[in-house]
């Protein structure tokens, strides 16, 4: 949606952790629209192609607050090449399609092959979104179809919609689910080791 490039800083303590999630899918998903609806509360219909940003976000979670930075992403597609930044220090990945899309349901099983590829790994902390739910008439993606996958990739999803954004299509549930998925992944890892890089 921002095509601008413009990291948002916030002010955080010395206790506060820092946790960097990567926002990938199709293009017009609505990644910009998720993220500018967790972080502003606001949405806007006008849309703009992403380059690349990164907002700063503090989140308290199971008693420990930390600076979450999230990456917002330019749409992939099947030729597009796996960028590296995605995956230098990254913690987790929101892998977002619309649910009014199977192309973009399809294209988050080529994404997650193109991350484990890159990261040489069998498992990286996912979370999977099915975006544009108030557009149920035009739905080609069923609820099931996005849990069944999520059973599958042994990860987390839930739907939501970044216009509407009320309780039942809530965004930061999402933001959660991905704090859930880290903090799964890092359990065992000393805490001074786990701002540096958790995926090689
Ligand atoms: N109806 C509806 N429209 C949405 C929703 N989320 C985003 N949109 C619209 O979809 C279009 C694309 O949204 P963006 O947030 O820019 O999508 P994106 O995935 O960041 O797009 P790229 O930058 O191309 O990757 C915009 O017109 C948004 O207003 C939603 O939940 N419901």
């Amino acid at each position: 949606m921002s095509p601008a490039a413009v990291p948002v800083q916030v002010a955080s303590s010395p206790t506060t952790r820092v946790r960097r999630i990567v926002l990938l899918g199709a293009r017009a998903v609505g990644k910009s629209s998720m993220i500018t609806r967790y972080v502003d509360d606001v949405f806007d219909d006008s849309y703009f192609p992403t380059i690349s940003r990164t907002i700063s976000k503090l989140l308290t979670f199971r008693g420990q607050e930390y600076e979450i930075q999230i990456m917002d992403t330019a749409g992939q597609d099947e030729f597009s090449i796996f960028n590296g930044r995605y995956a230098l220090d990254v913690h987790g990945y929101v892998l977002v399609y619309s649910v009014t899309s199977k192309q973009s349901f399809d294209m988050i099983s080529v994404i997650r092959d193109k991350i484990l590829n890159f990261t040489g790994t069998d498992w990286v902390p996912i979370v999977i979104v099915g975006n544009k739910t108030d557009l149920q008439s035009q739905r080609q993606v069923s609820k099931k179809e996005g849990e069944d996958l999520a059973a599958y990739w042994k990860c987390l999803s839930c739907e939501t919609s970044a216009k509407l954004g009320n309780n039942i299509n809530n965004i930061e549930h999402a933001f959660e689910l991905m704090m859930v998925e880290i903090e799964k992944s890092t359990q065992a890892v000393p805490e001074e080791k786990k701002d540096i890089c958790l995926i090689q």
